[in-house]
């Protein structure tokens, strides 16, 4: 079961992995064919009835994969205003090869009469709100017809996540929908098909460019709206903490703040004047500092704890006092992560260990990166936290889900990059689900090192990577 937005992630993965689009729609449209075979006898007319869009597209390839039958192809609307490339190339082949094809200016015009068969790809899972003209009067028209209707992906009309019919939707006999079913088609009354288009499975377990699409940023947006981020670091080393909370602000963090000991809060303070500091008396966090540390915490949206820390027992016992009665989501990086399976919280925790870090926590490795899938899963399962497996593959998982994420390089293993990568995905947890953030903070994370490695090669160091994160979020652009 896939829902629509997520069907646009998959599609832009597989173009990222050497699958285009219109590769697909070639997929699509042979399927549809197939499925009409099945109801049509040979001297049937078929009557296929287009949207502008890429459903309407699917439907263009089958016209060529019926040509023992008579076909007849009627778009709703102007060829000069089908709204994608290849959409509007499959309608031109038709064209250009005669196929029976007309323009429907007046949905009036449209005549159903001949059909023995007929195709609804009006609209798919690109429909947004009540049905409009001339769409609108074409699905009263394909309702009341005679024929048996076969709808292309989902009927013109339904939402495919939710299942809410427009008034005057298609309700179809037939549906052959693409890849996966889709949760809106679960009530309806029809005989429903999946067929497979040739998506790799590896579009949905790799992370790829189209898991950009799940990034949002509304336009009318406030201050705070993008998270407000508090950063738990500092003590021993200075400079983590402060990679942290730069990288979470070119992640898009409205406010980050750090709270470090005071014996470095000048120090960390002098990397950047973005940063605003709490900072604690002190040389390293202590079980003293839980209090105000907490009431600090409940006035932000995510939590990461961590970064240049240290593993003084004073200051572990701290972290865990702070993980234990925080209820928000923590990402949680470096020593404080073997602490981690012993605590008792209702906070939702992003871990992200490296392979060291991970054996520590008590979990299991191995060389080979599906077995290690397996593996992380199960004790993701045992701690009941998200868990992101640092490594040349990067694995997400929270038991239920696993995501692999392959960007990044070699020149990475520099000291600092774990702190970055925590930064980012304390900026995405304040805006979306901890999964989502572990995967794209992963993503986004390897992106920029491999931004900076074209400069920098191996000499790269983890700085460098901060000012590429706003490159490493971009989406390429769609059609
Ligand atoms: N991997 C796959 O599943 C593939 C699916 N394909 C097919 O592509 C469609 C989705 O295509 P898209 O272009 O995004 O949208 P639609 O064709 O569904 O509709 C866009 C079209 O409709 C107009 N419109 C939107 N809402 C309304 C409305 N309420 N009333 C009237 N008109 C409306 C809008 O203006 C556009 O013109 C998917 O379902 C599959 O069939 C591809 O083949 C690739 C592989
Ligand atoms: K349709």
């Amino acid at each position: 079961m896939i829902k629509g937005s997520e069907m646009s992630v998959v599609d832009a993965n597989a173009e990222a992995l050497g699958v285009p689009r219109k590769q697909l729609m070639e997929s699509s449209g042979n399927a549809l064919a197939d499925a009409i075979r099945e109801v049509a006898s040979a001297t049937d007319c078929i009557l296929i009835v287009a949207g502008r869009g890429n459903n309407g597209g699917d439907a263009f390839v089958t016209a060529r994969f019926l040509d023992e039958f008579d076909v007849q192809v009627r778009l709703l609307g102007r060829a000069e205003t089908i709204t994608t490339d290849i959409a509007r190339e499959n309608w031109d082949t038709l064209v250009t090869a005669e196929y029976d094809t007309a323009e429907i200016r007046d949905s009036t015009a449209l005549d159903l009469s001949d059909a023995d068969v007929l195709v609804d790809a009006m609209l798919g899972t690109g429909i947004s709100g009540n049905l409009r003209e001339p769409v609108k009067t074409a699905a009263t028209a394909m309702n009341e017809a005679d024929a048996p209707v076969l709808s292309v992906d989902v009927p013109s009309g339904l939402d495919s996540e939710t299942g809410d019919m427009a008034d005057t939707a298609v309700t179809p006999d037939h549906v052959v929908t693409f890849h996966d079913t889709k949760p809106g088609l679960a009530e309806l009354d029809a005989d429903i098909r999946v067929a497979d288009i040739g998506i790799p499975e590896a579009a949905e377990l790799f992370v790829e460019r189209g898991d950009l699409q799940r990034l949002s940023r509304r336009r009318d947006s406030h201050k705070g709206d993008h998270g407000e981020v508090l950063i738990i670091g500092g003590g021993p080393y200075t400079g983590a903490p402060a990679l942290t909370a730069q990288a979470a602000l070119r992640t898009g963090a409205d406010l980050v703040k750090v709270t470090c000991p005071t014996s470095v809060a000048h120090e960390i303070q002098g990397y950047s004047e973005n940063l605003i500091l709490y900072p604690m008396q002190g040389r390293r966090l202590q079980p003293g500092h839980v209090g105000p540390v907490m009431e600090y915490a409940r006035e932000h949206d995510v939590l990461v704890i961590g970064p240049g820390l240290g593993d003084d027992d004073e200051t572990l016992d701290a972290a865990r006092a702070i993980i234990e009665s925080y209820d928000g989501t923590a990402v949680v990086d470096a020593d404080p992560l073997q602490i981690v399976p012993e605590i008792e919280t209702e906070a939702n925790l992003i871990c992200t260990p490296h392979q060291g870090e991970l054996v520590k926590m008590g979990g299991r490795s191995s060389a080979d990166w599906q077995e290690r899938c397996d593996l992380v899963a199960d004790f993701a399962a045992d701690i009941g936290h998200t868990v992101l497996l640092k490594g040349a593959y990067d694995i997400v998982t929270d038991n239920d889900q696993h995501r692999v994420s392959r960007t990044g390089n070699a020149g990475m293993t520099v000291g600092g990059t774990g702190d970055i990568l925590a930064g980012v995905t304390g900026a995405l947890a304040a805006v979306q689900d901890p999964f989502e953030a572990a995967v794209l903070g992963a993503y986004i994370t390897g992106r920029a090192g491999d931004i900076v490695a074209d400069e920098h090669g191996n000499g790269l160091v983890a700085s460098d990577l901060l000012d590429a994160i706003p490159k490493a979020m971009e989406q390429p652009k769609t059609k």
